[in-house]
């Protein structure tokens, strides 16, 4: 089974909570995402592999590390998740960027998917799938599954808020994807929403309420 890490980095936490507040408003919002997102990304390349590089130093010649090339792939779920990829790629910068637009109904909860478009070479990537909320999970999972028919093999996923009921589904219908959160919340309401989460976030990223 996969692993949850709830990355509990006392940055992330303070801007969690105004982002969770409802007073905050979408110029903020938006800020405080793209800036959660670095922070995050900071703690999920922590097992980024390294070799090993002799330099000159203006001393002495010195064993050092660099990052092996690893090749990276971040795939945002449209809309919401859009607002975490530049936030992810101040940190990797050399990061591919694949689109999944996935909407959830409002009657049923069920994701539809709308548009699909990765790089070619995903096969060869270790993706990270961006998402702000990690509701039912129905839209992480379908993602998910879809990136594994077009032949991707190494997938995490990042969200910023999770619900048990969320990450219940993707540990038994993906049991090779660990789960990045900032935090993991209650559980879900009658309509769906995430208790006590931040809302709708792609209204809140865009205006669109
Ligand atoms: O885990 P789930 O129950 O599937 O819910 C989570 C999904 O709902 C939201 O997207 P939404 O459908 O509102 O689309 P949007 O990003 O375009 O607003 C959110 O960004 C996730 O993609
Ligand atoms: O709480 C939730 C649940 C699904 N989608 C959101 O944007 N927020
Ligand atoms: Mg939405």
């Amino acid at each position: 089974m996969g692993q949850v890490h709830v990355l509990d980095h006392p940055l992330i936490q303070h801007k969690l909570t105004y982002i969770r507040d409802k007073d905050t408003g979408t110029k903020e919002f938006r800020e405080l995402v793209d800036e959660v997102a670095m922070l995050m990304a900071f703690e999920i390349t922590r097992n980024l592999p390294l070799q090993e590089k002799t330099i000159e130093t203006p001393v002495m010649e010195a064993d050092t590390q660099v990052l092996a090339g690893k090749k990276i792939g971040l795939v945002p779920i449209i809309r919401a998740g859009l607002g975490m990829v530049d936030g992810m790629l101040k940190l990797i910068p050399a990061a591919k960027v694949g689109h999944v637009g996935l909407y959830r109904d409002p009657e049923t909860l069920k994701p539809h998917e709308y548009y699909t478009k990765l790089p070619s070479d995903i096969a060869e990537r270790e993706l990270i799938v961006l998402d702000p909320m990690l509701a039912t999970g129905g839209s992480a999972s379908e993602a998910i599954h879809l990136l594994k028919k077009r032949g991707a093999k190494q997938i995490r996923l990042m969200c910023l808020v999770g619900a048990p009921e969320g990450v219940d589904v993707i540990h038994n219908e993906h049991p090779d994807v660990d789960i990045y959160l900032g935090a993991l919340d209650d559980q879900l309401n009658d309509d769906g929403f995430i208790i006590p989460g931040l809302g709708d976030a792609g209204d809140r990223l865009y205006g669109t309420k």
